[in-house]
């Protein structure tokens, strides 16, 4: 199932695929968060669910849980792609420019899977020129580029929707969302700058970042912004 990201995705963020039917009311695919569940690669074989899934692997390094090896992780993230549900996959921009990640980069494109490159800053908000330069190096090596950062101020959330918009009027795909609570709302107006992926948990209490809204009312906020 093929995820190109030429529109708005919202993506049901979960560790657990069994969430997949009551996902599919709101969602256009499920982020599966790969580090958060054990035996992901069994779990994938066994999945039957009609939304489409972005496979994620999260490195402890970025935030996520992937305990171990960092190249068994792109290892594992690399073999997702065989399945035909996984329509593209996320790696982290620090492991592309660090070379790392060429074998699973190539094996998605053979594949014809996708390619999230994503990044992340927990602590803040860099500047607007920062992040569109973020932005635009992982537009090299990826099909869309993400960034999520930690707003901290009403001013750092309006620097992440202008660096949204100049990367996205540019040409390059992008996902944007400020984390924490501040930065929530622009999980739903980024969409309108340009942001093709939006995060969101089907229950509130299994919010997979800081600031999440649930699918439903992420979904309802961004449809009736973007429409
Ligand atoms: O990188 C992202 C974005 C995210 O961190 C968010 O802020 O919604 C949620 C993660 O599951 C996903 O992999």
């Amino acid at each position: 199932m093929s995820l190109d990201f030429d529109s708005f995705v919202l993506t049901a963020s979960t560790a657990d695929l069994s969430e997949e039917p009551a996902a599919r009311e709101h969602a256009d695919a499920i982020e599966f968060r790969m580090d958060l569940t054990d035996e992901p690669l069994a779990v994938l074989e066994q999945y039957e669910g009609e939304l489409p899934i972005l496979a994620t692997n999260r490195a402890a390094w970025e935030g996520g849980e992937w305990v171990g090896d960092d190249e068994e992780r792109l290892e594992v993230l690399a073999e997702a792609t065989q399945f035909d549900a996984v329509g593209a996959i996320d790696v982290e921009l620090e492991a592309i420019l660090d070379g790392d990640a060429e074998n699973v980069l190539e094996t998605a494109r053979d594949r014809d899977v996708s390619v999230v490159a994503s990044s992340h800053d927990f602590e803040g908000t860099p500047s607007r020129g920062e992040m569109v330069s973020t932005l635009t190096e992982a537009a090299k090596h990826a099909d869309v580029s993400k960034l999520a950062v930690t707003a901290e101020s009403k001013k750092d959330t309006l620097a992440v929707l202008a660096a949204t918009e100049q990367v996205t009027a540019h040409g390059d795909r992008v996902a944007t969302m400020a984390m924490g609570e501040v930065g929530s709302h622009t999980r739903a107006v980024a969409p309108v700058y340009g942001s093709k992926i939006g995060y969101a948990p089907v229950d509130a209490a299994d919010a997979t970042a800081p600031g999440q809204y649930d699918l439903e009312t992420l979904s309802i906020l961004a449809s009736e912004l973007s429409s």
